[in-house]
């Protein structure tokens, strides 16, 4: 069966923004892919390319594609990497080529039958992620809250992914509670998390609390985690809080206090993009889960870099960072080969697209983190319920942090 049409359509994020989807044809059948789009970008991501060069960019990409196999997504990324001819897909844009991309593989996996996540995954994919949800969010998904990014919440002692996903439900909306009472006025960010002017020690506090009110009151134990998104706090010499300027020695000792006094197991770009060196320094220094994201970009030269150089010990995957598939693939492959975790993630703007859902179970993600609540997460986290219906007997993965 061979890709037969191929068409992109300009639809709207969860920010309001134009985006791409794009769509693929063989027989009767049909497949889509929408792409999000981030606000913290890492420097060395795929570029993002404006949507109207549509027209440009659809000629181009289905000349290149129709013919092809759909079952042979290697070929088809090959072939994507290939017209457009640049490292970061400069010529036709990270957006255009990740939709054309997943589009195929969902368009094959419809073909063959299999949904999307035993499709890439295989018979053995039967474990489930724990979802890492956004319940307090600042820095530049909420301009004038947090100075920390995203404070998140994993709800580990979950026994399957929908009370995982209930009891981070219960977390989002004890926060408001706490807030309420304590007088504060909060507002959602771009991620449906709370956005408030609070400090970001308030808003440990008042997670603390709600946590320990879930625990109370069903058992179930959850964890702290964040994103600090550290290259947007980094002025070239220190990190800018709202409150104080740290050096990078500073910084690295204010991470690992934090993740003493919070019992953190999850602390996302604590420094820099660059930065490969203290990301070191903190991995040795803490005893969690330390992930890199715009240092990583989901770009296996950058990985093997920090491989290398002992910087963090998880991988944040974002397939729009690197445009295709087959790229996203070789970047878990290399991360697990490693020892390194895999967490599967969304983008501050998002749309209805659940493929990041499949493909959390498709590489044995740790973590999935795509928020807690807002139509357009809920749309990953209703699939995953999904999911786990229609397997048999799947468990949740071990997180060898706790
Ligand atoms: C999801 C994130 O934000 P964005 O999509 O804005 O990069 C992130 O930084 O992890
Ligand atoms: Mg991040």
């Amino acid at each position: 069966m061979v890709i037969e049409d191929l068409i992109y359509r300009i639809v709207f994020d969860s920010r309001g923004n134009r985006t791409v989807e794009c769509e693929v044809f063989s027989d009767e059948f049909s497949a889509r892919a929408i792409a999000p789009a981030g606000a913290s970008t890492g420097t060395e991501e795929a570029i993002v390319k404006d949507v109207s060069f549509i027209d440009e960019v659809q000629e181009k990409v289905s000349r290149a594609l129709v013919g092809i196999s759909v079952f042979d997504q290697v070929e088809v990324d090959e072939t994507l990497r290939e017209i457009d001819g640049t490292e970061n897909f400069s010529n036709i844009g990270g957006n255009f080529a990740i939709t054309a991309s997943l589009a195929v593989a969902k368009l094959a996996s419809a073909i063959s039958g299999f949904p999307l996540y035993a499709y890439l995954g295989g018979i053995f994919a039967k474990e489930l992620p724990y979802p890492l949800g956004n319940v307090i969010g600042g820095g530049a998904h909420a301009k004038g809250s947090t100075s920390i990014q995203e404070f998140l919440v994993i709800p580990v002692g979950a026994k399957d992914f929908f009370t995982a996903q209930y009891a981070n439900t219960m977390v989002h909306k004890k926060i408001k509670e706490e807030m309420n009472a304590r007088g504060i006025f909060s507002a959602k960010g771009d991620e449906g998390a709370w956005a408030a002017q609070i400090s970001d020690e308030m808003a440990f506090e008042i997670i603390k609390a709600a946590i320990d009110g879930v625990r109370d009151e069903t058992g179930i134990e959850v964890r702290m985690g964040i994103d600090v998104a550290a290259t947007e706090l980094w002025d070239g010499e220190r990190y800018v809080y709202s409150d104080k300027k740290l050096t990078t020695e500073e910084q690295i000792a204010y991470m690992a206090e934090l993740s003493d006094k919070y019992d953190l197991l999850y602390i996302e770009d604590p420094l820099h993009e660059n930065d490969f060196e203290g990301f070191a320094e903190l991995t040795k220094a803490v005893n969690c889960m330390v992930c890199g994201d715009d240092i990583f970009v989901t770009n296996i030269k950058r990985i093997q870099k920090g491989i290398e150089m002992g910087s963090a010990n998880t991988v944040l995957i974002k397939p729009n960072q690197i445009g295709t598939l087959t790229d996203t693939f070789r970047a878990v492959k290399l991360s697990k080969e490693n020892g390194y975790d895999i967490v599967v993630s969304h983008r501050s703007g998002e749309t209805e697209d659940e493929t990041i859902a499949h493909l959390s179970v498709a590489f044995n993600a740790t973590l999935i983190k795509t928020g807690v609540v807002g139509g357009e997460r809920i749309a990953k986290l209703n699939e995953l319920i999904r999911i786990e219906d229609e397997m048999n007997k799947p468990s949740m993965v071990k997180i060898k942090w706790i």
